[in-house]
C-alpha cells in the first residue's frame, strides 16, 4: 500500500514537472535537433519487447548451494555470449535508493536550463550537467548529470607528460541530490563488484582475478533524463554505440526505450523491470576476454508521452590499466587479438574527442593486431 502511494506520488510529480518543461523543450528542441533521419517509433520498440533476453536471480549466492551457484556462473556466461546482455533479480541494492535518486534527479532535470547550466561540463571538468552530447556524430535526445563513484580521478595523456585532474561538480538544487546519487553510488559499486567475480568466473578464471585492476576505479554513474519528445520518430535518446566500460550496470524506471542489437542484427527491446539491473559487457572485457565475451551494440527510443529516466554505472578499472588479454585465456589456437591499451588514456582521448572535433573516436578496434595500420594518436 505504502509502496504504491509512493509510486503514484513520484509519478505525478514527474508528469506535473514534466507538462511544464515541455512546451520550453519543445521549441528548444524543434530548433536544435536538425538530424532528420527516420528513427524508431515507441511502439515499434514496445513491438520489439522480448523476453529472450536473460533474467537471473542471484538469490543462490548468499547461500552455501555450491551447485546453484555453479549454475549462476554458467547462466552468466552463456548470457554474455549470446546477448552481451542479461538482467538480475536478487541484487542487493535496496529499491529505496532507487527511488531516492529518482525524485532528486526529476527534481534536477525539471528546474530551468540556466540553473542547470551553472554546473555544464566542459572540457577541464568533463562532470556535471550535459543537454547536448553526441553519440557517433548525433545529436541525442537526453540530459545528462555524470559523476565519479570515487569522487575524483586523474586522466593522463598517452605519455603521461599532461595531467587532466577532474572532481564532482554537484548542483545547489535540488540540495539532496548528492546525498541520493552518493549512496545510490556506493550500493551499486558493491553490486559490480560481485558482477566482476562473476564474469571472471564465467571465464574460468578465479573470482578475484581482476580486481586488483580496481583498486582506483574510475566508474562514472551517469543520470540519464530522456524528455518527452515531440517528433520521436526523428529522435534517438542515444544512438546506437557499444559502451567503453569492463561492463555497465543499469536501473531503469518503467517507461522502456533500451534496444540491443541481436546477432542476427534485428533490434530488440529490454523489457523494463522495477526490481532488476540490466548489466551489458563493455569493450574492456571484450579485450580481457579475447572477444569471447563481445560489448553489443545498443540503442534509446524515446517516446511523445513520458519522460524517461535510467541511471548505468559504468564499472571501469584504474586510469592505469593497461588493458590486454588475459594470458590464461590465450593458446596457440587462441591467439591475442589486441595489443595493450592504457585505460587512462582511452579515457583522455575520449573525453577530448567530446569537446574537438577529432572525426572518429578511439575504439578498441584501433588496438586490434589485425589491423593494418597501427593506431596512432594525436592529442
Ligand atoms: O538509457 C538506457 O537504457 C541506456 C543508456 C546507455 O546506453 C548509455 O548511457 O550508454
Ligand atoms: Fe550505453
Amino acid at each position: 500500500m505504502e509502496q504504491r502511494r509512493r509510486e503514484s506520488f513520484r509519478e505525478s510529480r514527474f508528469r506535473v514537472k514534466n507538462s511544464l518543461a515541455v512546451r520550453e523543450r519543445r521549441l528548444d528542441g524543434a530548433r536544435r535537433y536538425t538530424d532528420f533521419r527516420r528513427k524508431v517509433k515507441h511502439h515499434e520498440f514496445l513491438e520489439s519487447l522480448d523476453d529472450q533476453i536473460p533474467v537471473i536471480d542471484l538469490a543462490p549466492l548468499s547461500t552455501n548451494d555450491d551447485e546453484a551457484v555453479r549454475k549462476v556462473i554458467q547462466d552468466v556466461g552463456s548470457a554474455v555470449e549470446e546477448w552481451g546482455f542479461f538482467q538480475v533479480l536478487n541484487h542487493g541494492v535496496p529499491l529505496e535508493l532507487v527511488d531516492r535518486l529518482e525524485e532528486e534527479a526529476v527534481a534536477f532535470f525539471t528546474l530551468p536550463l540556466e540553473e542547470k547550466k551553472k554546473i555544464c561540463r566542459t572540457f577541464d571538468q568533463p562532470l556535471g550537467y550535459y543537454n547536448a552530447e553526441l553519440t557517433k556524430n548525433h545529436r541525442d535526445w537526453k540530459e545528462v548529470f555524470d559523476f565519479l563513484v570515487r569522487g575524483s580521478i586523474v586522466l593522463p595523456d598517452e605519455s603521461s607528460t599532461t595531467h587532466l585532474p577532474i572532481t564532482n561538480q554537484w548542483p545547489e538544487n535540488p540540495p539532496a541530490l548528492r546525498e541520493a546519487a552518493e549512496a545510490y553510488a556506493k550500493s551499486t559499486e558493491q553490486l559490480a563488484f560481485r558482477i566482476l567475480g562473476l564474469l571472471s568466473q564465467s571465464l574460468g578464471l578465479p573470482a578475484e582475478y581482476f580486481r586488483k585492476y580496481f583498486q582506483n576505479h574510475t566508474s562514472r554513474v551517469r543520470l540519464n533524463y530522456y524528455p518527452v519528445c515531440p517528433i520521436p520518430d526523428l529522435a534517438l535518446g542515444v544512438s546506437r554505440h557499444k559502451d567503453p566500460s569492463a561492463f555497465t550496470i543499469l536501473v531503469q524506471d518503467e517507461v522502456g526505450g533500451l534496444q540491443v542489437r541481436r546477432r542476427d542484427g534485428q533490434w530488440i527491446g529490454v523489457k523494463p523491470r522495477r526490481e532488476a539491473f540490466v548489466i551489458n559487457v563493455g569493450a574492456v572485457f571484450q579485450m580481457w576476454s579475447n572477444d569471447r565475451f563481445k560489448s553489443v551494440e545498443h540503442q534509446v527510443v524515446v517516446n511523445e508521452n513520458r519522460a524517461r529516466l535510467s541511471f548505468p554505472l559504468f564499472f571501469s578499472p584504474s586510469a592505469s590499466t593497461d588493458v590486454k588479454p588475459a594470458p590464461e585465456l590465450l593458446s596457440e589456437s587462441n591467439p591475442t587479438r589486441y595489443h595493450p591499451m592504457n585505460w587512462g588514456f582511452f579515457m583522455r582521448k575520449r573525453n577530448d574527442g567530446n569537446f574537438k572535433q577529432y572525426g572518429e573516436d578511439i575504439q578498441i578496434d584501433h588496438f586490434a593486431v589485425s589491423r593494418a595500420s597501427p593506431y596512432k594518436p594525436s592529442l
